[in-house]
């Protein structure tokens, strides 16, 4: 998909966030992929990058075994931009010295900007940006001209003009850096020429021609889930391949309310799409009876979910012949699986995964490069109804994995008509959008006493856990306004006898997830 866009190769030295600068690169309308450092310079060249993105990482570059720049990788002529590490390994590289600093920073740094230059000739004399360094550059190499300072930093900021580099000591890519989009895309586009290529519609016709190649006259098989990702999955396999595709929805008890009639009436009646529904809630529900551990939960749906797709594959084949299943894989789920090397590594979810290896179906993946918010662009491009593009992320080990405790019939409805509430009253206040997702969890383990109706009640505590996100890697605890969360208390606990306690969840992502198990 990529090759007809120009690409920005961003090396990931150990950065905690590669992943972000890589959707930064792609806010500026250029395609973007992340590699090791340890991919050699031909390696590098291979790609064809328009330009390098020498990414933050946790080592001093003085250090014995610290990861270095291979120095050919400045005479290619391929313009490079470091980053934090990447800054002071492009200095290292080129003959310029760094060494420890008497005052780390880390967090908001005042950066003052000198006279000339062009990487920061559209910034103020001063503004603030985010830092996290215990080492710092005390003297560019030679032929670089230094551009700004910061207390902490001799060298905050250079740019060697002739040889298309530069770099700066500070983190553009995170919120917190004032002016760090501008940075970066006074760099990609003004000074490496990048064109700004990679939209959305771009991104459509370029994997309908790439689904078509692959899939010929095969017949293909979807997940559909009635989630974003496998929704514009299959939009477009269908836009690509027609009538070639079916769909399969699995209902497995563990859905919401209205979840599996939503997905039948909305996706069939905005795509057409040949949908086969399974009713398999006896099926994934004596296979969870007694279990209580959240891994094993999520190993026996996944297990259910993959017998499931294969009886459904048994019965199509009757009349067609399935050679091809389609996932909604998105980049983060490669990079965090794959490993950017030195990264950390992050829990693996549950996908139609744990896939066997001796799996019948050949795979699509027509999201596998993507974030999620170009998932929902590309959705809106494809004309999907906005509030398919725009729903809350749903995990497909569904409300099992929001019921602290062993999974019945009894306590799912009983989530269903708590979450039914909450849900409700979120829409109804207008903050669908402002919020990522809004998990409602109940402890069905804990009681507590309450007194409702001059009577004592003995019931279960609800937990709500709103959170904001930009793609579910971090988070942070959604402040819905106290009148939202009042109503949305007394209506659960007016309404659900079983639940006298309404709490809500003031946890970041880290150190908490989003989902309790
Ligand atoms: N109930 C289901 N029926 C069929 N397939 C499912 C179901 N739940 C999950 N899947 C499959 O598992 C994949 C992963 O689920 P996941 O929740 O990550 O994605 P999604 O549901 O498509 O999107 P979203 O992240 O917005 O919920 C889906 O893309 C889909 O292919
Ligand atoms: O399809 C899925 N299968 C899973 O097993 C799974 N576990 C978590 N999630 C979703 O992923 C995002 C991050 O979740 P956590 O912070 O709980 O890891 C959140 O959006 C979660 O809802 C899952 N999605
Ligand atoms: N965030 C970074 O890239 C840190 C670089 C280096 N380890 C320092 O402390 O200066
Ligand atoms: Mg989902």
């Amino acid at each position: 998909m990529s090759h007809e866009h120009e690409l920005v190769l961003v090396v990931d030295f150990g950065a905690q966030y590669a992943q972000l600068i890589a959707r930064r690169v792609r806010e500026a309308r250029i395609y973007s992929e992340i590699v090791p450092h340890t991919a050699s310079v031909d390696e590098i060249l291979a790609r064809k990058p328009t330009a390098i993105v020498l990414s933050g990482g946790p080592q001093s570059v003085y250090a014995p075994g610290a990861p270095q720049v291979d120095p050919a990788l400045f005479t290619t002529g391929i313009p490079t931009f470091g980053m934090c590490y990447g800054f002071q390994a492009m200095a290292a590289a080129l003959g310029g010295e760094v060494r420890r600093t008497g005052l780390s920073e880390f967090g908001r740094t005042p950066v003052h900007v000198g006279e000339g230059g062009e990487l920061l000739g559209d910034l103020p004399p001063n503004f603030s940006a985010w830092m996290s360094h215990g080492d710092s550059v005390y003297a560019p190499p030679p032929g670089f001209l230094c551009l700004a300072t910061s207390d902490g930093s001799p060298v905050a900021a250079f740019e060697d003009l002739t040889r298309g580099l530069a770099g700066v000591q500070w983190h553009p890519e995170v919120g917190h850096s004032e002016f760090g989009q501008v940075v970066l895309e006074t760099f990609l586009v003004t000074i490496a020429g990048c064109s700004q290529d990679w939209t959305p519609a771009s991104i459509v016709d370029d994997s309908v021609e790439a689904i078509r190649a692959q899939v010929g006259d095969a017949q293909v098989l979807c997940a559909l889930s009635g989630g974003v990702d496998s929704a514009v999955a299959a939009a477009l396999v269908q836009k690509a391949v027609g009538d070639q595709l079916t769909c399969v929805f699995v209902d497995h008890g563990l859905l919401r309310q209205g979840e599996a009639e939503r997905v039948e009436r909305d996706f069939v009646a905005v795509t057409g799409v040949d949908l086969v529904v399974r009713d398999e809630a006896d099926r994934f529900l004596g296979a969870l009876a007694g279990v209580s551990d959240p891994e094993t939960k999520r190993k026996i749906i996944g297990r259910e979910f993959i017998r499931t797709f294969e009886d459904a594959a048994r019965v199509l084949n009757a009349t067609k012949d399935i050679e091809y299943l389609v996932q909604g894989t998105l980049y983060p789920d490669v990079v965090e699986s794959g490993g950017g090397e030195g990264a950390a590594n992050i829990k693996s979810h549950h996908n139609v995964g744990g896939l066997p290896d001796d799996l019948q179906f050949k795979l699509i993946e027509p999201l596998r490069t993507l974030f999620k918010d170009e998932v929902r662009a590309v959705g809106t491009e494809l004309g999907l109804p906005s509030d398919m593009v725009w729903r809350h992320p749903f995990p497909g080990p569904g409300l099992a994995i929001r019921i602290i405790g062993e999974v019945t019939k009894d306590r799912l409805d009983l989530l269903r008509q708590v979450d039914a509430i909450a849900r409700f009253e979120l829409t109804a206040a207008g903050l669908d959008r402002a919020i990522w997702q809004f998990p409602v969890v109940l402890l069905a383990d804990v009681r507590s006493v309450g007194v409702q109706g001059d009577g004592r009640t003995y019931g279960h505590p609800v937990v709500l856990r709103p959170v904001t996100s930009e793609d579910a890697m971090t988070a942070d605890w959604g402040r819905l306004p106290y009148e939202v969360l009042e109503r949305i208390s007394t209506r659960i606990t007016n309404e659900v006898r079983e639940v006298n306690r309404v709490v809500l969840d003031i946890t970041s992502k880290p150190p908490g997830t989003i989902e309790w198990e």
